[in-house]
């Protein structure tokens, strides 16, 4: 039996009993050759649909061809399942859907004690710092198996940043399995194109640089922390400089606002739902008013340009540079990026009511008409600044969103960003798919 299908949506094989199995493609992860001495390829694939069951994993014995993998087996693994993440299923993920795919693709190594849960929101900090920085400083080949949302790729990105590296610096190779609530750089690298949430892309996809940005702050801006009970100063840079980095969004207005509102145990219950819950309170106030206009200075640098140019009002209602196609699923914020492209584009539109609002972020969900809006601005730039100039009393209306950390500025505060040039982190995505 051949397997010379692979664009097909169904995939035909016989199994050793040689019976016709049917599977879709979409439930596919991989087909490894089988163990030596046996003519029985694995196919590997899931029996779920995807959505939000967790799927099972199942390996058929058949007369198929192998797909051709990236060199994982050269690598040094390490798990980490961030067990908070999202509506808290990373474990279960892992022990159900993600271990038996591990054990078929690495099948003579024992990999166990490379597992790490995590258990505070330091731990992927602290683990990157002490034990997978040494190792790529030293240019060991690493590949990081992320059970995360967004939160866990920035706070490696950051950790790796904060380091001086070596001449043999190796970048990890990281695979995002979308954990978390929005999942913005896994949906947007198209982990979640097909049913696998991400097995496939282990198997089979394409290590590709990270692009990151840098956002710079005035000296007074501090990190909220602990659901806004406490803050903390930001990481300083060699300059002396407050800093962060990020790989999704820098935002500020009502997106800022309502990812700030939301980051309570009590929201996160909801999973992604907080999201909108929070905007629906932030666009409608309880008093009946309207929605609050933002004010500062915004000023870009457009791609190819090298002068500021202000953006021609001092009150915004949304304001959000990102590097990524989707916030979440359904929700495309930037429909001209394309995975991993290192682009920074800004969304921005000024004042208006809560029902206007709702009705160009609606589009947003419906594949990104939102950017053919008039109302709407939508351009790719090389930098973003916001400045606060004493124009906004309520620090609540000066709080920054870089990738679901919340920065508060003070009032003459700013904040700039700009992509950065170095590179810490290879992710595995299907653009350019083996
Ligand atoms: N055991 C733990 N105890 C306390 N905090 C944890 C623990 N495990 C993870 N966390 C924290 O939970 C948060 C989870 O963030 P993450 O981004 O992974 O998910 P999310 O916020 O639900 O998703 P997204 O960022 O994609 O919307 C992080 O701040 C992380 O540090």
């Amino acid at each position: 039996m051949d397997n010379q299908q692979p664009e097909g949506s169904i995939i035909k094989f016989k199994n050793e009993k040689d019976e016709e199995e049917l599977i879709e493609r979409q439930n596919l992860v991989t087909v490894l050759p089988g163990p030596e001495g046996e003519c029985h390829s694995q196919v590997i694939h899931v029996t779920s649909s995807g959505g939000t069951s967790i799927q099972e994993v199942c390996i058929s014995k058949a007369v198929y061809s192998p797909l051709p993998s990236w060199d994982y087996e050269a690598h040094n693994i390490h798990v980490i399942v961030s067990t908070k993440s999202g509506t808290e299923t990373a474990g279960k993920f892992y022990s159900q859907a993600l271990e038996p795919v591990l054990k078929a693709l690495f099948h003579k190594r024992d990999f166990s004690t490379n597992v790490h849960y995590t258990e505070s929101a330091n731990t992927i900090k602290e683990l990157t710092t002490e034990v997978l920085w040494p190792k790529a400083n030293n240019g060991e080949k690493l590949l990081v198996i992320l059970l995360s949302g967004d939160g866990g790729v920035i706070d490696m990105v950051n950790a790796m940043l904060s380091k001086q590296p070596s001449v043999a610096y190796r970048a990890p190779k990281v695979a995002i399995f979308p954990m978390g609530t929005g999942n913005a750089l896994a949906h947007s690298i198209g982990t979640t194109k097909d049913n696998t949430s991400g097995l496939s892309i282990l198997a089979r996809g394409k290590p590709l640089p990270l692009p990151i940005f840098k956002a710079i702050f005035s000296p007074g801006a501090r990190m909220l922390v602990d659901e806004a009970r406490r803050e903390e100063e930001l990481p300083k840079d060699s300059t002396g400089t407050p800093n962060l980095h990020g790989a999704v969004v820098c935002s500020w207005g009502m997106h800022a606002t309502l990812v700030a509102d939301s980051d309570t145990a009590e929201y996160r219950k909801f999973g992604v739902e907080r999201f909108k819950m929070a905007a629906k309170e932030a666009l409608y106030p309880a008093d009946g008013s309207s929605p609050h206009p933002y004010k500062a200075r915004v000023s870009v640098i457009r791609k190819g340009e090298t002068e500021w140019q202000s953006i021609p009002r001092d009150e915004h209602m949304y304001v959000l540079a990102t590097l990524v196609s989707n916030l979440e699923k359904t929700f495309v914020i930037s429909p001209a990026s394309q995975p991993l492209d290192g682009n920074l584009r800004l969304v921005h539109f000024g004042p208006t009511s809560g029902d206007e609002a709702m009705r160009i972020m609606g589009l947003a969900y419906q594949g990104g008409k939102h950017i053919d809006e008039p109302a709407v601005g939508y351009e790719n730039i090389e930098r973003l600044r916001i400045q606060f100039n004493d124009l906004e009393d309520d620090g609540r209306w000066r709080r920054i969103c870089i990738d679901g950390t919340i920065v508060r500025l003070e009032k003459d505060g700013w904040v700039e960003v700009a992509v950065e040039k170095r590179h810490v982190l290879d992710v595995l995505s299907v653009a350019n798919e083996l």
